[in-house]
């Protein structure tokens, strides 16, 4: 992976070169209500989708629309009211907690807002966490590529506290790669980032999708976040009403426009 894309804000939008066609994780019909009665609300309401191994795909729709209840329910992280999630071929709406955790552990990788690192850890054991949990050998190669990837060669040493906003939410993405993952989700990853630090997390997600064949998938409220993805869902009332192939800023806030006026 080269250095220059880990921090590079101008991706090309083009193709998707590392696409594979095959599906890494896919919804049928999915369905999640909260409460009953009165307070009954549909969180999703028979959403559809297929994501493709080696791809960035960006959800986005207005607050309350259904995308981290959408990337919960796929994640294992909460369970569908009904419907059906496969993940890397196994079907995760029926599994047990013990199983659901053990497969987030060992084939899914999570990046959260808040960055969410021990603090009593250094970059190195925050990022190798993972694989320590699992009782799994650290690729010391592999690692070396993530880690030169986002830059955080010379601060491996380094206690969460004594590193940047950026630096530690790219701890949190070589953490949630580390492991080789079927499948990375990303909660706002740039929610708590300023622009220049939200482009290098951004150009690490993208390439670590080109260059390391990951995929990826990112809840976002950021058009420009957004543009980094090869292909943007938009959710409204819990349903997918559209999507967007090789976005840019300009053509997600036009589709967000348009969404604004057909709802
Ligand atoms: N635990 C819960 N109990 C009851 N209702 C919930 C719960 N979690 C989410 N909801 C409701 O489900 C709907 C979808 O919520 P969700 O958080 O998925 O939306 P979102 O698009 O991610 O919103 P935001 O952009 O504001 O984070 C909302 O109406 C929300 O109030």
């Amino acid at each position: 992976m080269s250095p220059k894309h880990a921090a590079a804000p101008d991706l090309p939008h083009g193709t998707t070169p590392s696409a594979t066609g095959e599906v890494i994780a896919s919804a049928r019909d999915l369905r999640k209500v909260y409460g009953r009665g009165d307070t009954e609300v549909r969180a999703l309401d028979g959403v559809d989708v297929d994501l493709e191994r080696g791809s960035f795909t960006a959800i986005m729709g207005p607050s309350g629309s259904g995308k981290s209840t959408l990337m919960h329910c796929m994640a294992g992280l909460d369970r569908p009211t009904s419907g059906s999630v496969v993940v890397d071929g196994e079907e995760i709406a029926t599994k047990s907690e013990r199983q659901l955790t053990r497969l987030r552990r060992t084939r899914l990788g999570f990046v959260f807002q808040a960055f969410n690192l021990i603090p009593t850890l250094t970059a190195r054991e925050n990022i190798t966490l993972p694989l320590d949990i699992a009782r799994r050998p650290v690729d010391e190669d592999y690692l070396r590529l993530v880690v030169d990837a986002v830059g955080l060669a010379d601060r491996l040493d380094h206690k969460p506290g004594q590193l940047s906003g950026g630096q530690q939410q790219r701890v949190a993405c070589a953490r949630a790669l580390v492991a080789r993952p079927a499948v990375v989700f990303a909660d706002e990853p740039t929610g708590n980032l300023d622009s220049t630090s939200s482009g290098e997390v951004l150009s690490f997600l993208r390439s670590s999708v080109e260059e390391l064949g990951q995929s990826v998938v990112m809840v976002t409220h950021d058009p420009t976040a957004a543009s980094y993805a090869h292909r943007v869902l938009f959710l409204a009332d819990g349903r997918l009403v559209a999507e967007l192939a090789d976005p840019t800023p300009d053509s997600v806030l036009q589709a967000l426009a348009g969404l604004r006026r057909a709802g």
